[in-house]
């Protein structure tokens, strides 16, 4: 093996974490590098959150405008330039580069393009994107290579070339009537952008409802959602083969509960879940372990089961969310710096940008159900909140689970417009321990949607005297 070159610290994958750690220990005076095979700055500016609520907010402004005449404003005919989309967002990624660049730049970390792979402990060799090859050594080494979409095990899928949310986010043109693998967070969210560019829009999910993971009431007001806005919402189907092409004509065959049921579409979007990008990537020569999913093993500190291997993000394991790669950033900067930082404390807030949006933190009815914690519930619908009556965004609603045993907030659900901004007003009630008292008895301001959170709150039952 010829003479590596070493850095101080060495990270393998440029993804949300592994680059602020960069930046952070250059400006601090080490000699750090990053190897990155496709994406400066990782898939959240290039090929996820951002370009995804970029294409997501052109959808928004035609949905207003298609809805002018509602509030007064004659439009006229509308129609979508999806080329013009395309150059909005594409205008957006190329300031994100410019700017991950420039931070390269002065920081003093380096930025090599190509593929990374372990070929021994704290030892990766670079396959170079413009030729050859570098071996590379670290004091500490990072590794924060993320996950890509799942392709599913149907016949046909591979010949017909769906779509990933990255060629999904590529498009030109308005697909005829898009066929969504998958009513999670990917499907639901390009399913309404694509709709409200004009597409005929069918779910198609195997569960029994959207949104898996959320309690039923949440889904359901999801689906009624989708479904007045006129997308199709296929429930409990399984698909069982593929035909065609996607972009051109595309069909689905699904295992339903009467029999087989064929939908004929012109494009076919996959949004069934991500896989870690940690095969053949050397883990097993580095002594870096993976778990039985396929996700690096570490600890609540986030340390491999190789010693001064960390790992960051979603390859990691850790909640699918960039600002969860964010914070396992600021984990790592201080364990490395000698702190004791974990990820089991953390509170992981989350948002589904749909229109409205959906945004949780803490606990839903059914895991405190599933995990025997004894909560007193409170909802508010969307339309109860004074606002609504100014803007028509009524739909959707409020839940907030307060503990049965003292007065701490332990989860809050909204379906409604806002969604994430009003959350963050509770998740910072919880994180500071506040008495659900304090937030219902707070003044907020009128006419904000926040506002209702006092009402919310009020429908909490007194505690029962035991
Ligand atoms: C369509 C979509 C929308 C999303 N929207 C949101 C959202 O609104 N909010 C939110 O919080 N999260 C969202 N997410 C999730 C979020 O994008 C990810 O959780 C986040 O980007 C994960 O970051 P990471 O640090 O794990 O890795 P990534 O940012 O994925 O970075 C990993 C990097 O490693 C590189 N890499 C991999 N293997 C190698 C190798 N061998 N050599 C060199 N480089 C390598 C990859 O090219 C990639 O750039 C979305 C995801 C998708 C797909
Ligand atoms: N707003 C956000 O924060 C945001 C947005 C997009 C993505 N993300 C992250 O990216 C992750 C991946 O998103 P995703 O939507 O791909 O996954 P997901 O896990 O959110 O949803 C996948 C869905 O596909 C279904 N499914 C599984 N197999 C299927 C099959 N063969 N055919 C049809 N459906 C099938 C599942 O039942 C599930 O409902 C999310 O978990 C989330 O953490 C976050």
């Amino acid at each position: 093996m010829y003479n590596p070159e070493h850095f101080d610290t060495l990270i393998l994958g440029s993804g949300q974490g592994g680059k602020l750690l960069a930046w952070h220990l250059a400006r601090s005076g080490q000699k750090v590098a990053v190897v990155e095979r496709r994406w400066v700055g990782g898939s959240c500016p290039a090929v996820a959150c951002l370009p995804s609520k970029n294409e997501i907010w052109s959808a928004r402004v035609a949905h207003v405008v298609q809805n002018a005449a509602q509030f007064g404003t004659i439009a006229g005919p509308v129609k979508i330039d999806m080329a013009r989309v395309r150059q909005r967002k594409q205008e957006m990624i190329d300031r994100e580069i410019a700017f991950h660049l420039n931070a390269y730049k002065t920081s003093g970390a380096e930025l090599i393009m190509g593929s990374g792979r372990f070929v021994a402990p704290k030892t990766i060799e670079v396959a170079l994107n413009d030729g050859g090859t570098r071996l590379l050594t670290g004091n500490e080494v990072v590794v924060n290579v993320g996950s890509h979409a799942a392709i599913p095990n149907i016949p046909g899928i591979e010949a017909a070339r769906a779509l990933t949310h990255i060629e999904a986010l590529e498009l030109d043109y308005i697909p005829a009537h898009l066929l969504v693998l998958g009513g999670g967070y990917i499907g639901v969210e390009m399913a309404q952008a694509y709709r409200r560019f004009g597409s005929r829009v069918t779910i198609i999910e195997p569960g029994p409802q959207l949104m898996g993971r959320e309690d039923a009431d949440v889904a359901k007001e999801m689906l009624r959602i989708l479904t007045n806005e006129g997308i199709d919402v296929l429930l409990g189907v399984e698909p069982a083969n593929v035909r065609g092409l996607s972009g051109d004509e595309v069909s689905v065959t699904l295992r339903t509960a009467v029999g087989e049921q064929r939908i004929d579409g012109s494009d076919l979007l996959v949004a069934v879940g991500r896989i870690p990008n940690t095969a053949d990537i050397g883990l097993e020569q580095a002594g870096i372990e993976l778990n039985g999913r396929g996700f690096i093993r570490v600890t609540e500190r986030l340390e491999t089961t190789a010693p001064g291997v960390w790992a960051i993000g979603e390859c990691a394991g850790s909640p699918q969310f960039t600002h969860v790669s964010v914070d396992d950033f600021r984990i790592v900067r201080d364990n490395m710096a000698g702190g004791n930082r974990r990820t089991d404390d953390r509170l992981v807030p989350y948002v589904v940008f749909t229109d409205p949006p959906l945004a949780r933190v803490g606990l839903s009815e059914g895991e405190a159900q599933r995990q025997g914690i004894a909560v007193r519930v409170a909802t508010l619908p969307m339309s109860n909140v004074l606002r609504t009556e100014a803007t028509e965004e009524t739909e959707g609603f409020m839940k907030v689970l307060v503990s049965a045993e003292d007065d701490r907030i332990l989860g809050f659900t909204m379906i409604g417009s806002e969604a994430g901004e009003v959350m963050a007003a509770v998740q910072t009630a919880m994180l500071g321990g506040l008495p659900y008292a304090r937030l219902r008895d707070a003044v907020i301001v009128h006419l904000t949607i926040a506002e209702g959170l006092g009402p919310l709150l009020g429908n909490i039952a007194p505690r029962s005297r035991r």
